[in-house]
C-alpha cells in the first residue's frame, strides 16, 4: 500500500509583538486539521517578521518561551506534529530557529543558518548564525528545514541532501517587491531543486507590517521540478497537500491548485492596499483624512484608502487658495463623488492672511517668495493634523517617489502624515495605476468596480498650485526623463557618467544628483510607506545626511 502523508501549508498574517494572539491562531488551525500528519507556519510566525530589537528585550524571550510550551503541550493530543518559527536563546546568544512540537513537547530545533544583512533585513543585528542544520526525522519523513534565507545559497540545502533529507520544508518571512514571486520560484527555489533533486515546499506569511508588505505566494516544487501548488498572491490561505512515498523511496506531492500571480501592475497596487489597511488596522485608527487637492498623487492615494477601507472611513479635504484653479475645485469634487467618500472645503485664504499679518513686520521690504508658498502647504498640514487630532483618523500623505527623491514637498507642510501609498513609487508608475485603477478593480478592493477619478486629473500637466500658473516643470525635468535618472542614481547605484552613457545631459544629471543627496535631511524626517521596489527610502537606502559626495 502506498505511504501517505498530509502536510497543511498555513500561508497565515502575523502581529509582531502579540505572541499569545500569534499562538491562538496557530492553534485554530490545528483544531482545523487534526487528521493531518505536520502543519506548517510561516518564519517567526509566534513573533511576528521583522521583530527588529524586539526580540532582544528578554521578556521578549522570556514570552516566546511560555507560549511554545504552551502550544507544545497542545500537541500531546496524538494529532498533528506543528513547525512553529520562533526565537531561542542558547548558550547566551539569540537565533532565530524553527521549532518542531510533537507529543506535547518540543522534539527538535533547527536555527537560521544564512542570516540576511542587505536591503531591508538586519538580522546580524539581533541573532547569532546557527550551524548547518541536520535533517529531522517526523512521521516517517527525514525532513531539511531551512529557514528563509538558508535556500538562498546553495549551502545549506546541499548539505541538508548530503545528510539524507528526502524533502526541504523552508518557512519564509519574504517581503514583496516587483517581480519577486518570479524570482523566488524560477530563479531560487527552483535551482535548489535541480541541484537536490528534493521536493520543496516555501511558505511565506501574507499582510502588512510597517513599510513591508508579505504577499504570501508560497509553492510546493516536487523533485523535478513541476509545480505542485501555487498558493494565492495576499490572502490567507490553509492548503493541505498530499504527499506519496514512490517506489524509489523519496515522496512526491500530488498535484493541488495553482494560483496564477498578479502581473504589474496589479501587484504593486495590491501592496499599497495591503500595507495601508494593515498599517491602519494594526495601529487601530478609525480611518484616514487627507488633502484632496484634484492631482494625481491625491487622487490616487485616496482610490487606494478606500479600496482597503471603504469610502465611510476616508476623509477627503480641499483646501483652496487664491491659486486653486476651477478644474482643480471640480476635479476634487468629482473624485470624492466617484469614490464615494466624505469630501470638506475649508479655504485657507483667511490663515494666509492671518500670516501675512503676523509676519509683516519681520518680513518688511523682502519680496513674497518661497517662504509664503510653503506658508500655504503647511496651513493645509496644520489643518489635517486639527482634523486627525479632533476626530481621530490618521493623516494619509500623499508624496510620490520622484518629489521625494529631489526635496519637492515642504517639509511640515505637505510632508505632515503619519504613512504615505506612493513613498515607493515614482510619478510615472502613479501616472500607470491611475489608469490602470480607472480600467480594473482590485481583486480584494473594498471600492467602487468602476473608475475613481475624472481622466482629467490623470490628463492636466501636473501642478503644486503654490504660485500663479506653476507647473512641476517649472523646476524639474519632465518625469519620463527625471525617473529614469533617478531609477540610476537611486536603483541602480549609478555614476553621472554612467547616466551621461545612458544619454542624458551631463548638466541635468549632476543637477538631479545634488538635489537627490540633499534631500536626504527631508526623507529622515518623513513618514513611512509601502516598499515597492528593489531600493525603497527608508531601510533598504540608508544614506548619510551630511554627505559632500558627488559622482562628478
Ligand atoms: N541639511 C538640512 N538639515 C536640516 N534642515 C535643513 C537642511 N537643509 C535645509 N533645511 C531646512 O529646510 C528648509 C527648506 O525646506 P522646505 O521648507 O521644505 O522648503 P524648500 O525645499 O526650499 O521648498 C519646497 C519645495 O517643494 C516644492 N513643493 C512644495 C509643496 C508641494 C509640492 C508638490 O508638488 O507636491 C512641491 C516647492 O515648490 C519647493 O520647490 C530650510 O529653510 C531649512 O529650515
Ligand atoms: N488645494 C488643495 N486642497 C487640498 N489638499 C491640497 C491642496 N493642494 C495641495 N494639497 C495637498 O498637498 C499635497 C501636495 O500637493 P501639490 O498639489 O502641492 O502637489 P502634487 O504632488 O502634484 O499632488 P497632487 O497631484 O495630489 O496635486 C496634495 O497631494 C494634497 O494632499
Ligand atoms: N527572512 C529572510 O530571510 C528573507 C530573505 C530573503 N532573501 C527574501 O527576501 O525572501
Amino acid at each position: 500500500m502506498t505511504e501517505t502523508r498530509k502536510i497543511v501549508l498555513a500561508q497565515l498574517p502575523q502581529t509582531v509583538g502579540d505572541l499569545a494572539g500569534n499562538a491562538d491562531r496557530m492553534l485554530a488551525v490545528r483544531a482545523d486539521y487534526r487528521h493531518a500528519d505536520l502543519i506548517l507556519f510561516p518564519e517567526l510566525q509566534l513573533i511576528g517578521y521583522p521583530p527588529e530589537d524586539l526580540v532582544l528585550k528578554p521578556a521578549v524571550q522570556a514570552r516566546a518561551a511560555v507560549e511554545l510550551e504552551r502550544m507544545a503541550a497542545a500537541t500531546a493530543d496524538g494529532g498533528p506534529a506543528m513547525l512553529v518559527g520562533t526565537i531561542r536563546v542558547r548558550d547566551g546568544l539569540l537565533y532565530n530557529v524553527v521549532a518542531v512540537l510533537d507529543e506535547g513537547r518540543v522534539v527538535a530545533v533547527r536555527e537560521k543558518h544564512e542570516l540576511p544583512n542587505y536591503g531591508t533585513f538586519d538580522e546580524k543585528r539581533v541573532f547569532a548564525a546557527g550551524p548547518l542544520p541536520e535533517p529531522i526525522d517526523l512521521r516517517g519523513m527525514r525532513i531539511g528545514l531551512p529557514v528563509c534565507e538558508d535556500i538562498w545559497f546553495p549551502t545549506v540545502c546541499g548539505h541538508l541532501k548530503a545528510a539524507g533529507a528526502e524533502i526541504v520544508i523552508a518557512p519564509h518571512g519574504s517581503p514583496f517587491e516587483v517581480e519577486k514571486d518570479d524570482l523566488r520560484r524560477d530563479g531560487i527555489a527552483a535551482v535548489r531543486v535541480r541541484e537536490t533533486g528534493l521536493p520543496l515546499v516555501f511558505l511565506n506569511r501574507v499582510g502588512g507590517q510597517d513599510e513591508l508588505v508579505f504577499d504570501g505566494a508560497s509553492f510546493v516544487l516536487n523533485g523535478d521540478g513541476r509545480v505542485a501548488h501555487q498558493l494565492p498572491e495576499w490572502d490567507a490561505a490553509v492548503v493541505e497537500t498530499l504527499w506519496d512515498r514512490t517506489d524509489g523511496g523519496g515522496w512526491v506531492c500530488r498535484p493541488g491548485k495553482v494560483h496564477p500571480c498578479d502581473p504589474a501592475p496589479a501587484d504593486a497596487y495590491h501592496a499599497m492596499v495591503v500595507g495601508l489597511r494593515d498599517y491602519v488596522e494594526a495601529n487601530r485608527f478609525p480611518g484616514v483624512v487627507l488633502g484632496l487637492s484634484g492631482g494625481i498623487d491625491s487622487a490616487l492615494s485616496a482610490a487606494v484608502a478606500v479600496d482597503a477601507l471603504g469610502a465611510e472611513r476616508v476623509w477627503c479635504v480641499m483646501m483652496p487658495s487664491r491659486f486653486t484653479g476651477d478644474e482643480s475645485l471640480s476635479d476634487a469634487a468629482e473624485c470624492a463623488r466617484m469614490l464615494g467618500c466624505r469630501l470638506d472645503t475649508i479655504p485657507i485664504a483667511a490663515a494666509m492672511t492671518a500670516f501675512d499679518g503676523m509676519l509683516a513686520g519681520v518680513f518688511d521690504g523682502r519680496a513674497p517668495d518661497l517662504a509664503e508658498e510653503n506658508i500655504q502647504s503647511r496651513i493645509r498640514g496644520l489643518t489635517l493634523m486639527a482634523i486627525s487630532n479632533k476626530f481621530g483618523p490618521m493623516l494619509l500623505t500623499t508624496g510620490n517617489k520622484s518629489e521625494m527623491s529631489v526635496g519637492y514637498a515642504t517639509i511640515y507642510g505637505d510632508m505632515a502624515g503619519g504613512y504615505s501609498v506612493l513613498k515607493d513609487a515614482y510619478k510615472t508608475l502613479v501616472f500607470e495605476l491611475s489608469r490602470w485603477r480607472n480600467a480594473n478593480a482590485p481583486r480584494f478592493g473594498l471600492g467602487p468596480r468602476g473608475p475613481v477619478m475624472p481622466d482629467s486629473v490623470i490628463d492636466k500637466p501636473p501642478s503644486a498650485e503654490l504660485r500663479e500658473d506653476q507647473k512641476d516643470s517649472d523646476s524639474l525635468p519632465p518625469y519620463d526623463v527625471l525617473d529614469p535618472i533617478l531609477h540610476g542614481l537611486v536603483e541602480e547605484e549609478l555614476s553621472v557618467a554612467e547616466l551621461v552613457e545612458r544619454g542624458y545631459e551631463r548638466e541635468t544629471v549632476v543637477r538631479i544628483e545634488r538635489l537627490l543627496y540633499v534631500a536626504e535631511y527631508k526623507r529622515r524626517q518623513a513618514p513611512p510607506g509601502v516598499k515597492l521596489g528593489r531600493r525603497n527610502f527608508g531601510r533598504d537606502r540608508r544614506y548619510p545626511i551630511t554627505n559632500a559626495f558627488r559622482s562628478a
